[in-house]
């Protein structure tokens, strides 16, 4: 079984590294860490980077997930491998652009692209961001699946993830003791349906609003507050047409053994108790 720690980053292909920077930095919030001549890296919390654009195709989404060493790297490489998923072995120069000590890259059964990483780097210098959006820390991702319960069942049996809640047939799922980490969406393609980051309250949620509504960024979800982790939140969208998440108190799973998954309708009042409800191209 692969035991994952955390969500450590994510990588997204862009045309315009320049417009993606303005956003990452001017809209959405986050600290730009280093830029290279086709990548930007971008903080949200004490770690090195979350976030990478680099110059490429806006399709092309990474995940990267933390595993706990080396060892773990292997076995779970193999694991991939016995299941028919070719693993394919970060190499120096790919670690350096990653600021990881090594990792491994695989495609979900959906196609996604994979990376388990072992130690990514941290900084010695807390984020601090030009905008204050009250960001504390990058949290989760929503991942588009072609096939939900088959893809449920990779995480849960094969990567250790747990069932948290589900709405539907989305699974809301944990790797740690936070709420989800992981949370999939059907859809015909692979791809990053939205990267969430944790703000420090409520009022960061509505000041959000407001700063983004008056600048004419699309704001397709919210705010509400979702029924499932009991968290307020935003989305809107980015570049590339890529749907960016605030939210601020996503529950925490305490009792591990003893949680049961939740069976939420697929309805409206199950996505936000506020009576919100998605525009129509929050997802494709
Ligand atoms: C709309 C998506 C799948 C969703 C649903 C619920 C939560 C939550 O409980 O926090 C999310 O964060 C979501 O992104
Ligand atoms: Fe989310």
């Amino acid at each position: 079984m692969i035991e994952l720690k955390d969500v450590s980053y994510v990588r997204l292909g862009t045309r315009d590294l320049d417009d993606a920077l303005s956003f990452a930095t001017g809209y959405l919030g986050l600290e730009v860490a280093e830029t290279a001549r086709n990548a930007a890296y971008l903080r949200s919390d004490d770690r090195a980077h979350t976030l990478c654009y680099f110059d490429g195709d806006p399709e092309d989404h990474t995940v990267g997930f933390e595993v706990e060493d080396e060892e773990n790297l292997q076995l779970a490489a193999a694991t991939l491998e016995r299941l028919g998923h070719p693993v394919h072995a970060g190499t120096p120069e790919e670690c350096d652009l990653r600021k990881v000590k090594a990792f491994i890259g695989f495609r979900d059964p959906t196609g996604n692209h994979i990376e388990l990483v072992v130690r990514p780097e941290r900084s010695g210098k807390r984020y601090f961001a030009t905008r204050d959006a009250g960001i504390t820390g990058f949290s989760h991702i929503g991942l588009y699946t072609t096939d939900p319960s088959r893809d449920e069942r990779f995480w849960t049996e094969v990567c250790n993830a747990k069932v948290s809640d589900r709405i539907g047939d989305i699974p809301l799922m944990r790797v740690n003791e936070i709420h989800h980490t992981i949370a999939l969406l059907a859809s015909d393609r692979a791809g990053i349906q939205h990267v969430n980051h944790q703000v420090q309250t409520s009022d960061d949620v509505m000041r959000s609003y407001n700063f983004l509504h008056e600048r004419n960024v699309p704001i397709v979800f919210g705010p509400g507050r979702h029924p499932t982790s009991g968290a307020r939140f935003l989305y809107f969208k980015g570049p590339d047409g890529m749907v960016f998440e605030y939210s601020v108190g996503v529950d925490a799973i305490e009792d591990e053994e003893g949680h049961n998954p939740r069976q939420f309708g697929f309805e409206p009042s199950s996505f936000c108790k506020w009576g919100s409800k998605p525009a129509a191209d929050f997802r494709r």
